[in-house]
């Protein structure tokens, strides 16, 4: 198999260690004493320094923006490029509980360029009925011109550390790469909403036998949702929305264990960077489903015509009594509306349910979940999944 000289030193799942039942599910290692805990930085390659990154300064949330709006995710022919806005790492990077600390980066000494960064946030993850803080680890980014320089796995090492330093063992994560060892792997699927666009950028490719107007014609949605009761989530929504969201995500494996102050965070309406609907019954105004999707553009690289593909991510959803299919279209409906010009899933928790017949198709590249110091006996299905990360 690959060699993944880093990951064989890590207290993570072993590909040689897949199926043996002997090795009980939960912690690797135990929690090492604080005191024992190495109280220095890691060493970086001399022209190197470590910076925590205050998001709170417009100057240093400038700085991560821009480095990865240059340096951040590809798709598998770089073609696009995430473009994570400024707003949205704001959100993504204080939650309830988040610590500055974990929010690191990588300087060049004589430029005091930032040339790297990674985050982590704290979470409350159950596994199966194990509840376990756990740190979620996020935007890992090299200049491209630095790459290969193996700086990953000491900022790796160096993240942990500190999260290590705040008396938590566990970690979530995801990769489009397969990493020892994955505890399930997900699929992306797109739904056309603006398909004359997606199809002048390259995202996506008129179908054969189909014309341009015939396609538009396929994707189009209604102008207003079907669904009675069907609205914008509120601050007072807050306490029904926990309950509604803590029953539904119950059954799923692996799941964010959220309570109010969580609901609040992730999921109340912020502008330009999450949006969430719910239906509360006209006759009872009971809160009986909901949905989220949050907004993260993508650079197209390369094009006259446009620069922006505005997309949209689906998020959590519950459904008790609108039926999932006709809760989805909704979304699609509003997300139509605002101006997305595609919404994506992958197939988690029950979105397979909807995906072929709401006409999602299947991207490229896979998404692979991992956790880390936490060993779980089988990889689960992707509906046993119920954790998106931003
Ligand atoms: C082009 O098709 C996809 C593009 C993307 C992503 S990658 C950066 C980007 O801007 N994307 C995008 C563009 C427009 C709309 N939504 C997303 C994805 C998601 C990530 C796919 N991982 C990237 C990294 N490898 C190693 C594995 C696959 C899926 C697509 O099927």
């Amino acid at each position: 198999a690959k060699k993944h000289k880093f990951w064989e030193t890590q207290p993570v799942g072993q590909f040689k260690d897949v199926g043996d039942t002997s090795l009980p599910e939960g912690p690797i290692e135990p929690p090492t004493p604080l005191s024992e805990v190495k109280q220095e930085p890691y060493n970086l390659p001399s022209p190197y320094e470590w910076t925590t990154c205050d998001m709170d300064s417009e100057e240093t949330c400038n700085e991560v923006y821009n480095l990865l709006k240059n340096n951040y995710v590809e798709d598998d022919e770089n073609m696009f490029r995430f473009n994570y806005s400024k707003e949205f790492l704001r959100w993504a990077l204080r939650p309830p509980g988040y610590y500055k600390s974990w929010h690191i980066g990588v300087r060049a000494k004589t430029s005091k360029k930032l040339v790297a960064f990674i985050t982590g946030v704290p979470a409350r993850i159950r596994v199966r009925d194990e509840v376990v803080k756990m740190a979620e680890i996020n935007f890992l980014c090299v200049h491209k011109k630095l790459r290969s320089k193996r700086l990953a796995p000491v900022m790796i090492k160096e993240v942990t550390r500190r999260v290590h330093l705040e008396n938590i063992w566990q970690a979530a994560y995801t990769a489009g790469v397969v990493l020892p060892t994955p505890i399930t792997t997900c699929q992306y699927w797109h739904r056309s909403l603006n398909p004359k666009k997606l199809i002048d950028v390259g995202f996506s490719r008129l179908g054969p036998r189909m014309t341009m107007s015939r396609t538009i014609k396929l994707y189009k949605l209604p102008d207003q949702p079907a669904t009675p009761g069907f609205r914008k989530m509120e601050l007072r929504d807050v306490p029904a929305v926990t309950r509604l969201l803590r029953n539904y995500l119950s059954q799923f494996v692996v799941s964010p264990d959220f309570d109010e102050n969580d609901v609040e965070h992730w999921l109340l309406p912020t502008e330009d960077v999450v949006d969430s609907y719910l239906v509360e019954s006209p006759k009872t105004h009971d809160i009986t489903d909901f949905c989220s999707f949050y907004t993260l553009p993508s650079s197209i690289l390369g094009n006259q015509n446009y620069s922006i593909l505005k997309a949209a991510y689906s998020y959590y959803n519950v459904s008790t009594k609108t039926p999932l299919l006709q809760l989805m279209n909704d979304a699609l409906i509003v997300a139509k509306k605002k101006d997305f010009d595609v919404f994506n899933a992958l197939d988690v928790m029950h979105n397979e349910s909807f995906l072929k017949e709401l006409k999602f198709g299947p991207g490229d590249g896979q998404l692979h979940y991992y956790l880390y110091n936490y060993r779980i006996q089988n990889a689960l299905r992707t509906s046993e999944l119920g954790l998106v990360l931003l």
